[in-house]
């Protein structure tokens, strides 16, 4: 298949280093670094205005860069590299009137993909959303949903060797959700570095591997999601056989709740276990469990 991760090796992972973008006076994207590495699904997430959409038109090379560079494969990214992604803006860009089918395919073909190859590949990507049989009807009379999915299609027609998506899943019910997570996991087994933006929390807490946060065009934290949620804070759930009031009393503890004989605390630092678990095993400890931060907790955390 032409431009397959596969028929390349395993695709490099996608740096972005110090990039930085002003409007006018304004700067909007401001020195971001992250990186997005290859086989792993990164959310990038952040307010309205933080600066996702600039950032990802930057990388695409659709605007302008006023500082900093997009590297590929430990290079600056060019032009050829991008032919070679998968891109979904965020204003969608297929035409309404046309049939849905002979856009995928003109769009494979620009792309470099035989005219075979681009009816093949569209016809099994429209097969797995469901929209085999709506496939010579005009764009335009399919619904928003239907609509969204024929527009992920067209990123995902030439096997592209990365994935830049700005609010791909914007729009989809549940079940088209996850037929589009399951085009992402082929992709991803082949080493494709994925990243996609959303304000879904939800969803971005089930189906990433990595996390950027942005706020305000500023890196908040970016890394993989096991890293950032060790390093969230020291919460740990711990019932004993008296009641939980005496956590109160604790050194080096925040009390969160108490119900009964169970607490929810956070330690201020990790010195702070040892007296505390002491202390519980004296009253009969039955629970001292840590408590793993979801990522939509640790976006509000680094929010804050
Ligand atoms: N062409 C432009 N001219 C002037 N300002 C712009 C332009 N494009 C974006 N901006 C501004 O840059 C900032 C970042 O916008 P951007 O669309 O990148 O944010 P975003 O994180 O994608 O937001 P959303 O989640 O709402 O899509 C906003 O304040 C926006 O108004």
């Amino acid at each position: 298949m032409n431009g397959s991760a596969a028929a390349h090796g395993p695709a490099p992972a996608l740096e972005v280093r110090h990039l930085t973008r002003r409007f006018g006076e304004r700067t909007v994207v401001d020195d971001v670094t992250f990186t997005v590495e290859p086989g792993r699904m990164t959310g990038f997430v952040g307010a309205n205005g933080a600066g996702k959409t600039t950032t990802m038109r930057m990388v695409m090379g659709v605007l302008a860069v006023h500082g900093g560079e997009v590297r590929w494969g430990g290079r600056a990214l060019t032009a050829a590299d991008r032919a070679r992604f998968g891109y979904m803006p965020e204003e969608r860009g297929l035409y309404p009137k046309q049939p849905v089918t002979d856009q995928l395919t003109y769009l494979g073909q620009l792309r470099g993909m035989t005219r075979r190859d681009a009816q093949a590949e569209s016809a099994r990507l429209l097969d797995r959303f469901g929209l085999g049989g709506r496939r010579h009807d005009k764009l335009e009379s399919l619904s928003l949903g239907n609509q969204q999915r024929v527009q992920i299609a067209a990123a995902l027609l030439h096997r592209p060797v990365a994935l830049v998506l700005d609010e791909p899943f914007s729009g989809l019910d549940p079940v088209a959700v996850d037929s589009m997570v399951d085009l992402l996991r082929d992709r991803l087994a082949d080493g494709v570095p994925v990243i996609f933006s959303s304000h879904q929390l939800d969803l971005v807490d089930r189906l990433c591997d990595s996390l950027v946060i942005l706020s305000d065009g500023r890196v908040m934290a970016a890394g993989p999601a096991e890293q950032l949620r060790s390093g969230g804070p020291l919460r740990f759930r711990l019932t004993a056989t008296v009641d939980a009031g005496w956590v109160r009393g604790a050194p080096g503890v925040r009390v969160l709740d108490v119900e009964g004989a169970t607490a929810v605390v956070e330690l201020a630092d990790d010195a702070a276990r040892e007296p505390l678990l002491r202390a519980a095993v004296e009253r009969g400890l039955r629970e001292f469990s840590p408590i793993v931060p979801s990522l939509s907790e640790i976006y509000r955390e680094a929010l804050r």
